[in-house]
């Protein structure tokens, strides 16, 4: 699919993030499962899946047949950044077909002693046509993604940096201020739970919604109903 087709298809909608990574109850080490997930979440109507690992990635691809936004979660000894940090996973990610890659563009800790303009300059000389999305904390890392020329940028990281606003929902604030700033889709990641936030998330000025825990990850929501009545009066 080209970017053109790709951005039409997800346009107003909600893409499913489908993700176990090791220590995560659907983590299974002998053969993914995540694509079973992929596959409710396409008989739902979801245009598009996001996946970390490289099987998850081919394995949903697969399964689906649908568009899906690759990533691959990895900590390095010296790296904050954990979301695709190097080339390597860009690498990988490209081999396989992914038909978006995110990566970590924020300004946390990377141990190549790269920084993060370079390191996005770099992946775009080298894929001057993969669609990159840039997984981002605040306005400013948003802002610097796209004049660097990544495809789409998404909140995903606010909360998860160190020097980031830390809410309980979605970072509606920042999904707006960035729509009224970049010409690029911007995606609204982070903290989605329940279908009146991907509304918000859309009026707010996100290009598309991504959801992922709300959905994919039962402990989470689990947890969520017994804190809920645990708490009651
Ligand atoms: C911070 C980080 O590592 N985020 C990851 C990025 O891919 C995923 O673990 C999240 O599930 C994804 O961003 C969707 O968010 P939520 O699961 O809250 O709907």
């Amino acid at each position: 699919m080209t970017k053109q087709e790709i951005f039409d298809s997800i346009k107003g909608k909600v893409i499913v993030s489908c993700q176990a990574v090791p220590g995560e109850p659907l983590y299974v080490e002998e053969k993914s499962i995540m694509y079973l997930m992929a596959r409710a979440a396409k008989r739902a109507g979801t245009p598009m899946i996001r996946t970390s690992s490289i099987r998850d990635v081919v394995a949903i691809k697969e399964e689906t047949g649908l568009p899906v936004i690759g990533l691959i979660k990895i900590n390095y000894p010296g790296f904050e950044s954990f979301i695709t940090p190097t080339m390597k996973e860009v690498d990988e990610l490209a081999e396989v077909g992914s038909d978006i890659i995110a990566l970590d563009c924020t300004d946390m800790k990377r141990g190549d002693g790269k920084s993060i303009e370079e390191f996005m300059t770099e992946v775009r000389k080298k894929y001057p046509d993969q669609i990159l999305m840039a997984d981002i904390s605040t306005y400013e890392e948003g802002v610097r993604a796209w004049k660097l020329g990544m495809d789409l940028v998404g909140t995903t990281m606010s909360g998860y940096t160190p020097y980031s606003v830390k809410l309980n929902g979605p970072d509606y604030e920042l999904v707006k201020r960035l729509a009224e700033t970049v010409d690029i889709p911007v995606i609204g990641e982070g903290r989605v739970h329940s279908p009146e936030d991907a509304v918000k998330m859309l009026e707010a000025g996100a290009f598309a919604v991504v959801v992922g825990g709300a959905i994919t990850r039962p402990m989470e929501i689990a947890t969520r109903f017994i804190k809920a009545v645990e708490n009651r009066e």
